[in-house]
């Protein structure tokens, strides 16, 4: 029997697809941002007079856009090499990042930027301007610029309200006298948590503003090809599995168009490659990870199939086969016709009419079961394409065989 120490290190000398996993953890910031190159250049643009003119303008600009657009991660990049931009130039400017939805209140805010800034604040006793008003100072003494990023604002707005939002971002409005050290950048989801400000303040914050739509499958397959190929060792996947993660998430192709989720999905099918000894990283992979980030569409697709007609589900279960027999994304309808015909054999069902196929398979797909497309590249002839989008089949398979023998049972 293998002690308990063989098995730990069998697991860790078991090789793996990740050459470098962390590099696709949600706080790792690459340095290439594909599909984002226009938010980069109005932010250059935006931020540039600080190091032509430093201290004539506090700028500030809003970042918006839906979860997962690359908002922090754009804001971060930019942030990071700015600084480095103003230091050849002989500028001393900093980068703050604060994410709200942690320190929602102006007095952790304040505390967090002078934590960033190595500013010592003294522990107990000061309220959040006084402790801005430290942060002012040090900076004037010691010639340092700011472009502080406040992630998630939404939550600050509501939290903190309008007064402490007015405190913080109009500074110099209430001492034009002061040389202009800090900038902002605010990100948000949206434009309505704005709302909740007077509008003068409001309107200041919506003066500059940069938009970031969800992405495409195709911009999301550019995003994930480069970040896989820091990620993962050459060769063990594929650009297929990278196209059906795209296709899942790309906001054209029915999904949420959020980088994250496609990040996530890529990091766990890697997972479970490694988990299972594989080489390389499959579709099925793909299908379990996707389950794992939806877990209510597998409860949901597990509850509605009870209720699916006898000829529904040994259509589900065709296209379930067909799928697990070629490892493909999508298999055509044809495929799954034939293995359906051929089921019915087995079990002695009279299989039923194209039409009547077809609109089962309609049905499938309007319930959220299967994807149901019309094939493009890559295929001869127009054709409709058969995907399943949540694993293991093999469980669903099973699943499926045990409610057709008991329909068959019972009716
Ligand atoms: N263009 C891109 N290229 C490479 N990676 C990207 C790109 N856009 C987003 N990402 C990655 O996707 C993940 C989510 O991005 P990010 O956190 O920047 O989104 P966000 O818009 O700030 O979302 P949220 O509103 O949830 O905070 C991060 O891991 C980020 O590195």
């Amino acid at each position: 029997m293998p002690t308990a120490r063989d098995i730990i290190e069998s697991v860790l000398e078991h090789p793996s697809v990740f050459k470098s996993r962390e590099k696709l953890y949600p706080e790792y910031v690459p340095a290439y941002l594909p599909h984002r190159e226009e938010q980069l250049k109005s932010l250059a643009t935006y931020f540039r007079p600080l190091l032509l003119e430093p201290g004539t303008i506090s700028q500030r600009v809003l970042l918006v856009g839906s979860i997962g657009t690359g908002k922090s991660a754009t804001a971060r990049r930019f942030g990071s090499d700015f600084k480095h931009l103003a230091r050849q130039r002989g500028i001393k400017l900093e980068y703050v990042h604060v994410n709200c939805h942690r320190d929602r209140t102006l007095y952790f805010v304040v505390q967090e930027i002078a934590r960033q800034l190595h500013i010592p604040i003294p522990p107990r006793g000061l309220s959040a301007q006084e402790m801005f008003q430290i942060i002012l100072k040090h900076l004037e003494n010691r010639n340092i610029y700011t472009i502080i990023t406040l992630d998630e604002f939404d939550y600050f707005i509501e939290v903190a309200g309008n007064d402490a939002v007015y405190f913080l971002v109009r500074t110099y409005d209430e001492h034009p006298e002061l040389t202009k050290r800090i900038s902002y950048i605010f990100i948000t989801r949206g434009l309505t948590s704005l709302s909740r400000l007077d509008s003068a303040t409001e309107s200041y914050l919506v003066r500059n503003v940069i938009h970031f739509k969800p992405y495409t499958s195709a911009e999301l397959f550019d995003i994930l090809k480069y970040r896989s190929s820091e990620a993962f060792y050459e060769g063990t996947i594929s650009d297929d599995v990278l196209n059906y993660i795209s296709e899942l998430v790309g906001v054209d192709t029915g999904g949420s168009g959020n980088a994250r989720l496609a990040l996530e999905i890529l990091m766990l099918a890697g997972t479970e490659a490694d988990n299972e000894g594989s080489p390389t990283v499959t579709i099925e992979h793909v299908r379990r990870a996707f389950a794992k980030t939806n877990p209510n569409l597998s409860i949901m697709i597990n509850d509605v199939i009870k209720h699916l007609p006898l000829h529904e589900l040994l259509i589900l279960l065709a296209a379930i086969r067909s799928l697990r027999h070629s490892s493909e994304a999508y298999v055509r309808i044809g495929e799954v016709e034939e293995e359906y015909q051929r089921i019915c054999e087995e079990i002695g069902e009279k299989p039923r009419r194209h039409t009547q196929v077809y609109e089962y398979v309609m049905d499938l797909k309007k319930r959220g079961i299967i994807d149901a497309r019309v094939s493009g590249k890559g295929y001869r002839g127009k054709s409709t394409l058969i995907g399943i989008s949540i694993g293991p089949l093999e469980l669903l398979e099973k699943h499926i065989t045990e409610i057709i023998e008991y329909k068959r049972e019972t009716e």
